[in-house]
């Protein structure tokens, strides 16, 4: 079935005005049929990012003034407006990102409940209450927000993570320079558009489209007060630094290698859903996915059975059509980068455990699909760690697994990796759910669920190398959104 659409038009959003690019041409494809066009036009040049700023900082000072409340108001209006266009965005998402029409329908909903979340954050405690030592003293901390805010996101998430970023900057009363990743423009409009039809003052929120280069540009802007990143590590840790140089806070949330943990004991069919869930969902390009299997050696030939069948149902198509499991990856390097590392694994002595089937990419107008692809891992301990598949992170739909001999041994594999961002554990004994709260190192656990997934209202992000600064979403949020001002304070007359 096709479900074609007119390309948009790309177009930049500063100071209240959307307006023509002046920098070179950018055009989005389908990546299940990369010979349609979803958005094209010029993208922003640096003037046009000056521009963003100087709009952004001009409007700083009133916006930080408005009551959080009525902030909020504007966040609450711009999540009825996703949720009216569900539908249509979602469809759009699976066309520009490559993920199933449902998850992309759910991605959109989940950006809604995100800013429905922000924008209730009024009726929240706004700082802290202390006792003083001195008489007729009291002693407040205040929160401000940083002033002119970078976000540059990644394709993944083309809506959901530029939300969980925007909404809490705008809530605390940041003004906003967006820069999204360039192959989905198209989301990054209709969040703009959103808040925009919501009723944002001008100037409060500036989306500029373009390379990678206007969000190195960012943070070296010397009217920036801080930058919000989340795409891989290489370029987080440079970003990290630059702000760094300049005293300018980053938040960075980086990459994963996440590992799912089957016990002997647990319920088997329910971990093979799960991890198949967790490898394949999103073709496995979420930094939460499920990279890593680690299966207690007595049960591992079952319940890898268990996860084949269920993978010989899974299918592999234009994610817009109805009963496909899994679309393309989002571009042709994505999907080469995948293939030579599963070719580096197996010649490093790794076995194809299973390989299923996907839409071949030899025609000129092929998608970028690969099989979802199971590979075990040398059982010697150091060629296994030392594999290629259990280091790297690949970001598509490969599930690299090791046998272990207890559940000791089973945390100690989960640990093995710089990452920390998630993990699953599947067991029905609430011991060894407490020993894998203690002893795995990681920002997320999920017990009897799959490795992804999180709620606005807790706190995300990595242990270890995944993660830069304060985490995101929920009450953290609020740690690197805002500063703290101490008051000390007294009475005129004490008396
Ligand atoms: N921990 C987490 O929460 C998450 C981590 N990720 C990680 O992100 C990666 C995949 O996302 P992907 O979009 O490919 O990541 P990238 O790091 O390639 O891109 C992320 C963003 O950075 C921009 N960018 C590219 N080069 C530079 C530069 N030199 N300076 C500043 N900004 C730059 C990109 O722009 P452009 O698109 O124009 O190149 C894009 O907007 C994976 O490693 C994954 O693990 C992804 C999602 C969540
Ligand atoms: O697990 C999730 O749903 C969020 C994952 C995420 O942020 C990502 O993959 O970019």
């Amino acid at each position: 079935m096709t479900h074609s659409a007119p390309a948009a038009a790309l177009r930049h959003y500063i100071n209240g005005t959307w307006e023509e690019g002046t920098g070179s041409v950018l055009t989005s494809v389908n990546p299940a049929r990369p010979g349609e066009t979803v958005a094209h036009g010029p993208q922003a040049s640096t003037e046009q990012l000056d521009r963003a700023v100087a709009a952004a900082s001009a409007a700083a000072r009133a916006w930080a003034g408005t009551p959080m409340h009525e902030r909020g108001a504007i966040l609450l209006r711009a999540a009825g407006i996703l949720e009216r266009d569900q539908e249509r965005l979602g469809l759009e998402l699976a066309r520009e990102e490559g993920k199933t029409r449902a998850e992309a329908q759910g991605e959109v909903l989940r950006a809604a409940q995100i800013l429905r979340y922000y924008g209730n954050e009024g009726d929240r405690s706004a700082g802290e209450v202390f006792s003083s030592p001195r008489r007729g003293e009291r002693i407040l901390v205040v929160r401000k927000p940083l002033g002119v805010v970078g976000v540059v996101t990644p394709f993944n998430f083309p809506i959901a993570i530029p939300a969980w970023k925007i909404a809490p900057a705008l809530a605390y009363g940041n003004t906003v320079v967006w820069k999204p990743a360039s192959t989905v423009p198209l989301l990054a409009l209709r969040l703009a558009g959103a808040l925009a039809e919501a009723g944002l003052p001008a100037g409060v929120l500036n989306l500029v489209i373009g390379p990678g280069s206007l969000g190195s540009a960012l943070v070296e802007h010397p009217r920036l007060d801080g930058l919000t990143f989340t795409g891989s590590t290489g370029i987080g840790r440079r970003l990290a630094a630059a702000g760094a140089a300049r005293g300018v806070p980053v938040q960075a949330e980086m990459g994963g290698k996440n590992a799912a943990v089957v016990l002997r004991d647990a319920d088997l069919d329910l971990a093979a859903e799960q991890v198949l869930l967790g490898a394949f969902r999103s073709t496995g390009q979420k930094c939460t996915a499920t990279s890593r299997l680690i299966v207690d050696g007595a049960v591992a030939d079952y319940f890898l059975d268990r996860l084949r069948a269920r993978l010989d149902a899974w299918v592999t198509g234009d994610p817009a059509d109805d009963g496909v499991h899994m679309g393309p990856l989002i571009n042709g390097a994505a999907a080469d980068s995948v293939s030579a590392g599963v070719e580096a694994a197996l010649a490093e002595g790794a076995e194809l455990a299973y390989q299923g089937k996907a839409p071949g990419r030899a025609d000129p107008d092929g998608g970028f699909f690969l099989p979802p692809t199971v590979l075990e891992l040398p059982g010697d301990p150091a060629a296994g760690a030392a594999n290629t598949a259990w280091r790297e992170e690949f970001f598509g739909p490969v599930l690299s697994v090791r046998r272990a001999a207890d559940a000791g041994q089973a945390f100690e594999l989960a640990n093995q990796s710089e990452f920390g961002l998630s993990a699953a554990v599947f067991t029905q004994d609430v011991t060894r759910v407490l020993d894998a709260v203690d002893s795995l190192d990681v920002g997320i656990l999920h017990v009897n669920s799959e490795s992804a997934g999180a709620d606005p209202h807790v706190p995300f992000g990595g242990a270890r190398k995944s993660g830069y600064g304060p985490k995101e979403q929920g009450g953290a949020a609020k740690e690197f959104f805002s500063h703290t001002t101490t008051v000390y304070l007294r009475g005129g007359n004490p008396g």
